[in-house]
């Protein structure tokens, strides 16, 4: 098993960049479950992927593996890029009852670059002030993260992954139960970091946002059942296939 990031992506002008990560032959699970088996794909730079599959396929599994927080147990994972990636979960894998507010959760996004120990700088807390002006969340900032709406507390965590200032970004169900308004202020954003240079996986159930997506890459039962633009990929067809039974 090998992670491996590259300090100097090349970038000529032109070219096709390289994708932000390859992966290949990977195999990666839980303790006792194995669930990706064997997975080539990429994640191209400079686009938004979505990732679709049935609940349990392994989405969730895949982008803790790209945000290096679970250890593939075969193949190899390359990055392309500088940075360590940002992965903001589901909203429902955080605590209701942790002490924090808003602004402290958010400030969290600047511990990778300070230390949890350390005061933050003037520069961190702008970057605080930007992403949570930038979430609309600014009126929340003294708030418990307890207190929030499950849209309100979306909008905190996307903040503080944003706040890691990533090259790469992990969002697992971004717009899962927000509001139409909601989703589509998600949507314009995605594009919107895309255009500021951020490379974005999001793990989604809704098709609208996969088919707004660059590439998908779908997850069956742990395997990739294919990657490719939404519009070659998503077929009445292959969808019918994907949420068959296994
Ligand atoms: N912490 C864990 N420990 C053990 N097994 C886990 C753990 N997290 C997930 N699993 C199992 O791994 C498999 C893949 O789960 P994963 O969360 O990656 O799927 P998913 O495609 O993201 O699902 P969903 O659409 O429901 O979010 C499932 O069988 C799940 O039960």
């Amino acid at each position: 098993m090998t992670i491996m990031f590259n300090k100097t992506p090349s970038s000529a002008a032109g070219d096709r960049l390289p994708p932000r990560v390859r992966f290949t032959g990977l195999s990666a699970g839980h303790p006792g479950r194995p669930v990706l088996e064997q997975l080539d794909g990429e994640i191209p730079a400079l686009a938004v992927t979505a990732l679709i599959g049935p609940n349990g396929s392994g989405k969730s599994t895949l982008l803790g593996v790209l945000a290096g927080v679970i250890r593939p147990t075969a193949g190899e994972v390359r990055h392309s890029g500088t940075r360590p990636p940002a992965f903001v979960p589901q909203r429902g894998a955080v605590g209701d009852t942790l002490p924090l507010t808003v602004r402290q959760t958010v400030e969290m996004g600047r511990w990778g670059e300070r230390g949890p120990w350390r005061r933050l700088t003037r520069r961190d807390r702008t970057v605080v002030d930007e992403v949570m002006e930038r979430l609309g969340i600014t009126a929340l900032a003294a708030r418990q993260l307890g207190e929030l709406s499950g849209g309100q507390r979306q909008r905190t965590l996307m903040a503080q992954g944003l706040a890691q200032e990533s090259d790469l970004l992990l969002l697992d169900e971004p717009a899962t139960g927000l509001d139409p308004e909601g989703r589509e202020r998600t949507a314009a954003l995605l594009t919107e970091l895309v255009a500021d240079g951020v490379t974005l996986v999001h793990a989604t159930h809704d098709m609208d946002a996969a088919r707004a997506a660059d590439t998908c890459l779908l997850l069956r039962d742990g395997r990739l059942a294919g990657q490719g633009p939404p519009d070659r990929l998503l077929t009445p067809t292959a969808l019918a296939h994907l949420w068959q039974p296994v």
